[in-house]
């Protein structure tokens, strides 16, 4: 690795630590695997089948497939990009509902309304109107990645800017997402009902809407990622009312992703009607 003299020992200890476990639970799974027992309803056996069949139709050639290296790495990519950004949404979801109680009472209402006391279903998640609106304009206003990364691979011009082969740009998603200009005057303010007709209509058919990326390598989870966000807030709703703690402090900060800086303390209410 270039470099590598410069990353801090400790570093490098963490990461030859990930390595070795994953090695492990991979090595696992794949003996599993071959001795017929794998359950295929985890994405680690989905993919090992779906390599070690890539290899056998080419003929048992090494080129083909992803090297145990290559699948360590997936492994790590979903764990990082599933995990942090999905918690820090509901994270800023709570903080914000907590800020606009009317909101929180309006989604509460909803989720009421479809799935009662009961656990929420495929089916009723699709219903939830209010819920999506409002995690919409979280992600508007707090977008996980803050922004996309891409790197030129031929000498490109846009509008009036030129790019060379090579270069590397990054996309600011919370800037186009912030910009007055795309979104209005209260760009910067908590309104979830821009979104009550969608998102072609909110963004008047432009690209100023990227919490997921886009084009070939926009998130491959994102639906997964909205359903897992609606089955969580849908049950916390369920359950308790909340509000911020007076000792919140309002510090949007980068680490990797979006973060309150000084961590969201929410006091929770047990919701009467549920028992
Ligand atoms: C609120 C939750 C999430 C947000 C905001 C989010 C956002 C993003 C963004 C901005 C990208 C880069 C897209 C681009 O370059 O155009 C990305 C890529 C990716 N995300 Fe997500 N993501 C979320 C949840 C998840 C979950 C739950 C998973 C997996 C279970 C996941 C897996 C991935 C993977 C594998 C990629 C790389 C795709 C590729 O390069 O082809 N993400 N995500």
């Amino acid at each position: 690795m270039r470099g590598q003299r410069l990353v801090p020992k400790r570093m490098m200890e963490i990461d030859r630590d990930i390595k070795a476990s994953l090695m492990d639970i991979i090595n696992k799974r794949d003996k599993a695997l071959k001795a017929g027992e794998a359950t295929k309803n985890n994405l680690l056996d989905i993919l090992l089948e779906s390599n070690h069949k890539e290899i056998e139709e080419q003929g048992n050639n090494k080129n083909v497939g992803m090297n145990l290296e290559e699948v360590i790495e997936e492994c790590k990519l979903f764990y990082f990009a599933g995990q942090d950004t999905t918690s820090v949404l509901l994270v800023w979801t709570m903080i914000l509902l907590s800020r606009y109680p009317d909101w929180q009472a309006r989604a509460r209402e909803e989720v009421s309304q479809v799935f009662g006391n009961q656990k929420p279903t495929f089916d009723g998640l699709n219903q939830l109107k209010i819920v999506t609106m409002i995690l919409y304009e979280v992600l508007r206003l707090y977008p996980p990645g803050v922004g996309v990364p891409r790197k030129v691979i031929k000498d490109v011009k846009l509008g009036n800017l030129s790019f060379p082969d090579g270069v590397e740009i990054f996309i600011s998603t919370i800037l186009v997402h912030h910009d007055s200009e795309l979104w209005g005057d209260d760009a910067k303010e908590f309104k979830p009902e821009r979104f009550s007709e969608g998102v072609l209509k909110a963004t008047n058919g432009r690209f100023s809407f990227f919490p997921f990326g886009g084009g070939p390598r926009i998130c491959i989870a994102q639906n997964f990622a909205l359903l897992e966000a609606k089955i969580a807030l849908s049950m916390i709703l369920q359950c308790f009312s909340f509000e911020l703690s007076p000792t919140y402090t309002h510090a949007p900060t980068l680490v990797m992703t979006i973060q309150p800086q000084y961590g969201a303390p929410v006091i929770l209410h047990k919701v009467d009607n549920y028992e």
